[in-house]
């Protein structure tokens, strides 16, 4: 895939007009923002409206290119994609039809969603056509654990021309799945997909991020029997039919990390409206032990630097564990703490590229690729575990430098923010899949930049 196209279509999606932004970084970020639904819900809840017998409205939805893919791709199946008010999504399914191949290929490799499609257009169409995924480049990100669980639901995965081709000639019976690894996709696409098929499933070895209990949540309330029992298993049993929902999307725990870290690396002040401390309790917990203040207000959280910045040592993890997708945010801020801070990356094998360009802008990482020795490594059957040393506090200077995934693209920008001098930031367009009107809250917050 062409970064540079990927990144210039999602910008224009966004109206963002430009795909570079230079700023003058050196000032801290200081004011109100505000975030919305989150990217790892509402892409999903708009996929579960194709298995509703009625109009579903979703609310709290976020203006980011990644809920634009979805739009078009459900436009394709014949979803009628309305818009009844700022940030809320009609989605009717009424006339749900096979899409021409032309229409899901212009969308291939925009986004990783399109695999959620799976069970939902098998109880509706009787086949799913999967065209090339898209999404971060951080990492292989294979999808056997999904096809592994459609054929264990009685689905028949054919590779083809057009991509992958999968129907269920029987119908979809529920199963016994283990997950070898508890991956939040595979987890969506079991549900997504025993919610109407036929007798229980139970899924072991299951994700529980905040975003899946939400996503539970809406299945419950188009009618969807789930029980969320202890050790990661969940019992699903299939219903003839399914309803319409309401319902308001979590608030995207990524940017609000992402923010955080911003504030904690400018030295700035942020509060984040939207944001709760639930769901980021084990975010709150790392940040503080790296110097970070926070204050929990009814309607947001502020961060601040409570001292000092303090080296830490974290580990990314599944839910309940440290997000992955906040290590990268949380470096730039760790360069400028006193002292040696270690990142143990487990669930991606590249998620660290980004942190060549912070060298370059004066940091200090260390990334060791082949990780610690581990016998059983969390993703089985991947080596893919590593480290990042980052040795602070460093003065960075501005620089120009190209985003490459979603979460570095946004480290970037936290890093020129906390840059001496001009840096330019281009392909910012990637940016836009997941960050809502960011440039409009950099301006929110006092960030001195242009956008040419
Ligand atoms: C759109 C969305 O919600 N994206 C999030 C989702 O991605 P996504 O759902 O793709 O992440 P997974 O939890 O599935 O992936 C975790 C690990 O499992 C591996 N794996 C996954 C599926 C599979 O069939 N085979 C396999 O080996 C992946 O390559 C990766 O190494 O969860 C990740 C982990 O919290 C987040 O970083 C992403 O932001
Ligand atoms: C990895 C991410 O997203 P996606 O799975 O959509 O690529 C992310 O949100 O950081």
């Amino acid at each position: 895939m062409n970064l540079a196209r990927d990144a210039q279509k999602a910008g224009a999606r966004v109206g963002l007009g430009s795909d570079r932004i230079t700023i003058d970084g050196g000032k801290p970020l200081v004011g109100r923002i505000e975030v919305r639904g989150a990217k790892n819900l509402a892409t999903k809840a708009m996929v579960a409206a194709l298995l509703g017998d009625t109009p579903s409205l979703l609310q709290n939805v976020p203006e980011i290119s990644d809920v634009h893919v979805v739009m078009r791709m459900l436009d394709a199946y014949g979803v009628a994609v309305t818009q009844p008010a700022e940030g809320e999504l009609l989605l009717d399914p009424a006339n749900v039809e096979k899409a021409h191949f032309a229409q899901i290929d212009a969308l291939a490799g925009s986004s990783r969603i399109p695999i959620l499609f799976c069970g939902p257009l098998l109880h509706r169409l009787g086949e799913a056509l999967i065209p090339d995924l898209g999404g971060c480049r951080i990492g292989d990100r294979p999808i056997d654990f999904h096809m592994d669980a459609l054929r264990a639901f009685g689905a028949i995965v054919d590779k083809s021309y057009e991509g992958i081709r999968i129907t269920a000639p029987d119908g979809l019976k529920g199963a016994h799945i283990e997950l070898p690894y508890p991956s939040v996709g595979a987890t969506e696409q079991v549900l997504l997909t025993a919610v109407r098929a036929e007798g229980v499933t139970e899924l072991k070895n299951a994700a529980i991020e905040p975003e899946i209990m939400d996503l539970i949540a809406i299945l419950q309330k188009m009618g969807a029997i789930i029980s969320v029992e202890p050790n990661r298993t969940i019992f699903i049993e299939g219903v003839d039919k399914l309803d319409g929902y309401t319902h308001r999307a979590i608030f995207d725990r990524n940017e609000v990390a992402s923010w955080a870290s911003a504030a904690l690396a400018t030295d700035g002040d942020i509060f984040v409206a939207g944001a709760m401390q639930q769901e980021m309790m084990t975010f709150l917990n790392i940040f503080r032990k790296a110097g970070g203040g926070f204050d929990i207000q009814e309607d947001g959280i502020r961060f601040f630097r409570a001292g000092e910045l303090k080296p830490v040592v974290v580990e990314t993890d599944v839910h309940p564990g440290f997000m992955t997708d906040w290590q990268q945010p949380l470096i730039v801020a760790l360069s400028q703490a006193d002292g040696v801070s270690v990142v143990r990356e487990t669930v991606y094998e590249n998620r660290f590229g980004f942190t060549d360009a912070l060298n370059e802008m004066g940091a200090h990482i260390v990334v060791h690729k082949s990780g610690y020795d581990s016998p059983d490594w969390r993703v089985p059957k991947r080596p893919l575990e590593q480290v990042a040393v980052i040795t602070g506090p460093s003065q960075l200077h501005g620089a120009d430098v190209m985003v490459p995934d979603l979460r570095g693209g946004f480290s970037y920008l936290i890093a020129a923010l906390t840059a001496q001098g001009r840096s330019t930031v281009s392909n910012v367009g990637i940016i836009a899949r997941g960050y809502e009107r960011f440039v409009e809250k950099l301006g929110q917050l006092g960030a001195e930049f242009s956008i040419d």
